[in-house]
Formats: structure tokens, sequence, C-alpha cells
């Protein structure tokens, strides 16, 4: 992102130091000391956005109106309760969740500030996985962007109920409207308003709630008002007559909404109230906006400037009001831990107890990684196990299916970049492998393998700044300065042809003959997504002697073959298998026969020709129309295909397919042609094939040719 790097960050360390004291006096420590809240009165939620939408500064001004802080934090000057992390704090930007828990009013908030910059995705992914609710947050000068659809579609993924924030309506593009505009088409979803804003961009100053017909006017009189105070009456026509009329037609805009999608609700309206929608009482037209946002048919939209400190009060009160209860969403089962905290950021509290519906940290889990679902005894999991079998409508589960819905964990997309990393001297290499593996556990989009040829480490990850974060969490964290190799490209590979290989394996181990002879075929696969496991089936003769337990090593030998491919070592995807034929002398291992059908698979995939294919990426670039053509000479150059140009208030958005070995450094270069001004985001589209020059080139590079 190209504004990540412009923020300043003057004097940030001595104001974390003073936001660690500022936390440490106020935080968990006041207005935490009971975690005793009635269950309808928690909500667990979480606050999501494209980068720089505004997330970590909304979470802020929470904190400070619920009493939390005394000082409002910045983004900009690197002091925000959330971002607490060196890098974060540095860049300006959330790499890592961040969980407070505050109250406002009689309600406890259990808050999760997560990462907008799609190399973060993961982390959005776990922390939905806990979360009953939450704020989608947009910028409103720009509507919906490339990551807010990413998230929610991951909270559509896990049912997660909404509200939409449009913040920056301080700004000067900023358009209530447009925003409003782009949530229904782009988020395919019905938004309630349930706010009209007074003022615009400058002359932004407060809002009528639709529900109540009451203005709320923030009347800040310098730029360091906290927007504590606020004017809140009942709007009348002789205030303004233009505005209260649209409010009239926004409310009844509503009312209709609301009861054409809850029956409950239309019986009022066409009933009791059909003369007259004023009469509707405000607490009845809420339970229904309550109920149509747990049924996730309509999203509540809300508006405000949290910087300029207006609009947050009322989000918070729509927290209590339209989000669910943890007692309103469904759990499978219960956890019990030995020792418990209640998070404030990166401030603690033990608590002896917690109940359910709460957010907690344990310490001190040797074995579990993020995503993993801990209960309290094995004859726990026996049970939600078999609940989850019942769950399934009757039909009938495998074990294995069982297993891997219990244990589902996050969704991690595959890693793009690669590159080796190298401690400073041999003696340090423990040191670094213990590092990696507890960033592993923390961060399942990071992955770390060992090339099996020169024995050097490879950090594998989502996209350069992944990369960068981690490794200079390694130095700071760990005190372990490495030493990174060139960036490199995650390729695929697949096959062009189908061919048929056979491989026989004759060997004496102590007094046992190992004798396998097996033939096998592979054929490209032809289909839309790409499938990283083969697809394995068996001729009628082999299948119809097969034991149940060489299946298995069978199925291990294809699979094994296809994470290394014979031309580069990528994995291979898009493979049909058929066994042909196999003989199997008793006595033989398992091992054996996997590896008499990997080797089998290697010849048979070589033969069939491989070609290599690359990560092709969405691109999405915002820029001004002064910068326009320049920002496209230069996509042409790197094989971008252009696929859509629209227009975004004043700006243009480029939506483009552009190949990730064309993208290193970006940043920077499209930051110097456009002065600074374009934005852009990457997200992972598929692999597509390099062309026969292309792939020699790279081959040639590698010292292959
Ligand atoms: N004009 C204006 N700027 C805002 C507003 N809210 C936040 N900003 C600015 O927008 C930038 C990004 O704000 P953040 O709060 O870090 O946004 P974020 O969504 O947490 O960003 P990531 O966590 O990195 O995804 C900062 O420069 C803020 O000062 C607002 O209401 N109006």
């Amino acid at each position: 992102m190209v504004r990540e790097q412009t923020r300043p960050c003057a004097s940030r360390h001595q104001k974390a130091k003073e936001k660690v004291k500022k936390v440490s006096t106020l935080g968990p420590d006041s207005a935490c000391k009971s975690n005793v809240f009635a269950l309808c009165r928690i909500r667990n939620i979480g606050i999501m956005a494209h980068i720089d939408a505004g997330k970590t500064t909304t979470t802020e001004r929470m904190l400070y109106y619920s009493g939390y802080i005394r000082t409002l934090g910045d983004v900009d000057d690197g002091d925000t309760v959330t971002d607490f992390m060196v890098q974060e704090r540095e860049r300006g930007i959330t790499i890592q969740s961040a969980a407070v828990t505050f109250d406002w009013k009689d309600y406890r908030i259990n808050l999760i500030d997560t990462p907008g910059h799609v190399d973060f995705t993961v982390e959005v992914e776990r922390c939905l996985r806990v979360l009953d609710g939450a704020i989608a947050v947009f910028d409103t000068s720009a509507g919906v962007e490339a990551q807010t659809l990413t998230v929610w579609r991951q909270a559509d993924k896990h049912q997660i109920p909404r509200i939409c924030f449009l913040n920056k309506m301080d700004k000067n593009r900023a358009s209530f409207t447009y925003a409003v505009e782009s949530i229904k088409l782009k988020l395919k979803t019905k938004p309630l308003l349930l706010q009209v804003p007074i003022g615009e961009a400058r002359t932004f100053r407060g809002l009528v709630d639709v529900v109540t017909k009451e203005q709320i006017i923030w009347k800040a009189t310098s730029d360091l008002d906290d927007g504590k105070n606020f004017e809140q009456k009942l709007l009348l026509e002789a205030d303004d007559p233009n505005l209260f009329q649209e409010v009239q037609d926004a409310r009844n805009t509503l009312i209709e909404q609301v009861a054409d999608l809850d029956d409950e609700f239309a019986e009022l309206v066409l009933g009791e109230y059909s003369e007259n929608f004023d009469l509707i009482p405000a607490a009845k037209l809420r339970s229904a906006i309550r109920r149509v946002t747990l049924a996730q048919k309509a999203v509540p939209v809300l508006c405000g400037s949290a910087l300029k400190n207006k609009g947050v009060q009322p989000l918070l009160d729509a927290i209590t009001m339209y989000l669910p209860a943890p007692n309103e969403r469904s759990y499978e089962f219960l956890e019990r831990m030995s020792r418990l905290l209640l998070p404030f950021a990166d401030q603690q509290t033990e608590i002896p107890s917690l109940m359910a519906g709460n957010i907690a940290l344990t310490v001190g889990l040797k074995q579990s990684a993020t995503g993993d679902t801990i209960v309290s005894s094995k004859a726990s999991a026996v049970a939600a196990a078999r609940r989850a079998g019942r769950d399934a409508g009757g039909e009938k589960r495998s074990t294995s299916d069982v297993e891997s819905l219990l244990l589902a964990g996050v969704e991690v997309p595959d890693p793009v970049f690669f590159c080796t990393i190298e401690p400073p001297s041999a003696a340090k290499q423990q040191d670094l492998d213990n590092a990696l593996n507890c960033l592993q556990r923390e961060d399942p989009s990071l992955k770390v393998k060992v090339d099996p040829d020169t024995g050097q480490t490879i950090l594998c990850g989502m996209g350069e700044l992944h990369i960068e974060i981690i490794h200079d969490r390694i130095k700071r964290e760990y005190g372990i300065e490495t030493y990174l190799g060139p960036l490199q490209i995650a390729y695929r590979e697949t096959i062009l042809n189908a061919a048929q290989a056979t491989d026989i394996l004759d060997r004496t181990v102590g007094d046992k003959r190992h004798f396998v002879t097996s033939e096998l075929e592979v054929r490209p696969r032809l289909g839309e997504r790409a499938v990283t496991k083969p697809i394995i089936e068996y001729a009628t003769s082999v299948i119809e002697v097969l034991p149940k337990e060489l299946q298995g090593a069978v199925e291990n030998g294809i699979t094994n073959s296809c994470i290394q491919g014979p031309l580069l070592g990528f994995p291979v995807q898009d493979i049909e298998v058929t066994v042909q034929s196999l003989t199997v002398h008793p006595d033989t291992s398992h091992t054996m026969v996997s590896a008499c059908v990997s080797r089998c698979m290697q010849k048979a995939l070589k033969k069939a020709g491989i070609q290599i294919l690359e990560p092709l990426m969405n691109l999405e670039i915002t820029v001004s129309e002064d910068h326009l053509s320049a920002a496209l000479a230069d996509l042409a150059q790197r094989r971008g295909s252009i696929q859509e140009i629209q227009s975004r208030q004043d700006n243009r958005v480029v939506v483009a397919a552009v190949p990730l070995a064309e993208t290193m450094g970006y940043s920077t270069v499209l930051r110097s042609l456009t002065s600074g001004s374009a934005t852009f985001t990457l997200e992972l589209a598929s692999y597509q094939a390099l062309n026969s020059q292309e792939q020699s080139a790279l081959l040639q590079r590698r010292g292959l040719v």
C-alpha cells in the first residue's frame, strides 16, 4: 500500500511508553473489575475493513468514550492502544488483531481490531471464527474497496451479522449516497439507513437518528474538541424543513424495508399502525431491525467521522442494540483452561473464571496453534463429534469427515512468495528454528520448510510486506539478525498430456523381501478451479483386490510425488491419476509401496510434459485522472491486462490482472509515478501458464537448460 510508509512516526517510542502507562492504570484494572455480565449483555465483535478505512481510529474513540483511556491516541502519531506492535506504530497499519474489552452503558464489549492489508487476510479469518458480530468500516469517499469485498465474503462464510459504519464523512470527497449505492451494488446486501447525515465533507456536523427522529449535533469549536459533548433533541419541521422531509422519507423507507423482511413487524405495520407510520414505537422498530440484522437479511448503516470525533457514540449504541449476544449464536462446545487472562491490547489481567460467550487469552499451550479447537477432555471432543454428525441432517459422515469438521481451523491460502532465511552464524540456527516455530503457531499463513537439496530454511508468505514484517519481528522479538535471500515466486506445475509409466521395486531388507510393481496413468484435469490434490481412480481389477490399508499407502505415494513437481520442485496441480495395475508381495511394507508408486508417478509426470504456472493477481489501483495514463502505461509493461476502469468520485479505479512476478516493488514505482497519490491492492486470482519463451527463460535463470 502506498500510503503506509508515508505516515509520520515522530517520537512514537516515547508515546508508546506513555500509552502503556496510561493503559495499565486505567484499562483492565478499573472498569473491567468484574467479568460477570449476563450473556445477553455481552457483545463479541470485530472491526474490519479495507486498509486505512479507519478501524484503529474508530476503536480508539470507542475506548475513549467508554472511559477506558483518558487521552485519544492517533494512528498518525503511532500511539493507539490496539496497534501496539512496533511495526504497526511505525507504519500506521494494523498487522495483528488486538482484543480489547470495555463497557458501554450496561454492556460488555469484547472488540477485535483486525488488519486491512491483504497480506494479513488470514489474521482476519482467525478472528471471525470467534466473533458474534462485526462492524464493517468504510471510507465514505471511496465506498466499497477491494479488501472490503474479501473480508465481507469471509464474514458471509462465518455467517456474522454486521453493521456498516461510513467513516470519514468529513473528507472532501465524502458522499453518503455514493457509499450506500456501492454497498448495495458490490456487497449485494440490503442497507438499512438508520441515520441521515447533517452536512457532508467540511460541513459534516451531526446526524439524525431515523428511528427516533432525534438530531445529534457536535458543536466542536476547535480541532481539539474530543466529541464528548453533543446536542441531542427531536428534529422539528421548523428546525430545517428539507432535512425534516428527508428524515421522514428515510423513516418510511426503513419501515417498508424492514416490514418486507420480517413478518412479525409486517403484521404490526399493516395492522395497528397502517394509518400512521409515525406512531410506530421506536422500540418496536428497533427490535425488528435487530431481528433482520441477526438473520443477516439486511445490514444497518451508520455514519460519522472517527478522526473528527463524530458519530462514534451512536455506533456504540447500535452495537449493543443490533448485534447479537453470544447466546443468540450457536456454539458447539465449551473450553476449560488453567490460566485465563482478559486482554486489553498488549496488557492482560488474570481472571479466575470465564463465562461462556467471552473472549479471553490462555497461556502455556505447547502443542496447539492458531485455528485449533480446544476442548476440556477427549470425551467432550467425542461428544461434540457425535453432535456434529447428528447435525449433518442425518447424513452419515465418516470419522475423518467429523474430525475435519471439528478441527476445521482457519482457511489458509497457499503462500505466493518465498525466500531463504539464514541466521548470522550456524550456532544461531537452533534459535532461529525456535523463533520460526513460535511465529508459525501464531500465524498460519507463514510456512517454513527446509530445501531438501541445499538444507537451507525457506520462508513462505502471503506478500512482500508479510515477509518483511516476519523478518523484522525475528530481529526485534527474538534478537536474531537474519539474512533473507531474494524474494521468489511460488510457481505451480501441471502436465500437458496424458502419459503412462511402470515401476518395479524389489528390495531385501534384513530377511524380508519387499516387492512391488505398479502401473499408472496421469492425465491433465480440466476444470475451472485449481485443485492441488490429485484425483485418484483405480482400474476395476485393482480396486477389487486392493486391501484398504494398502490403498492409503498407494495414495500417499501419489500425493507426495505431487508436492514437489519434477521440473522445478513446485506443487503439481490439476491432474487425474488412474492406478492401472499393482502387485504387492506379502511381507512388503507400506513405506515400500508408497516409494514405488511415488517413483512411478515421477516417471509418468516427466513423460507427460511439464507446464509451469505462475500466480496471477487481481490488481485494483485507485488513481487520480491526472496520473491515470502513467499508471496504465506502466501496467502494460508488466504484462498486465486491464479488465475495467471505473469512476469513483474524482478518482479512477483500474481493475487489472497482472502476473505476481511483475509486481515486485510495485508500491515504490506507483508512488513515484503518481506523486504518492495512488493506492492499490493485490489479491491472488488464479494460476496461468507461462508461454514457452517465458518458461525457457525461467529454466535458464535457474540453470536448468
Ligand atoms: N479524514 C479522516 N481521516 C480519518 C478518519 N478516520 C481515520 N482517518 C485517517 O485514516 C488513516 C487510517 O486510519 P486507521 O485508523 O489506521 O485505519 P485502519 O483501518 O485501522 O488501517 P489498517 O489497520 O492499517 O487497515 C489515518 O491517517 C487516520 O488518521 C476520519 O474519520 N476522517
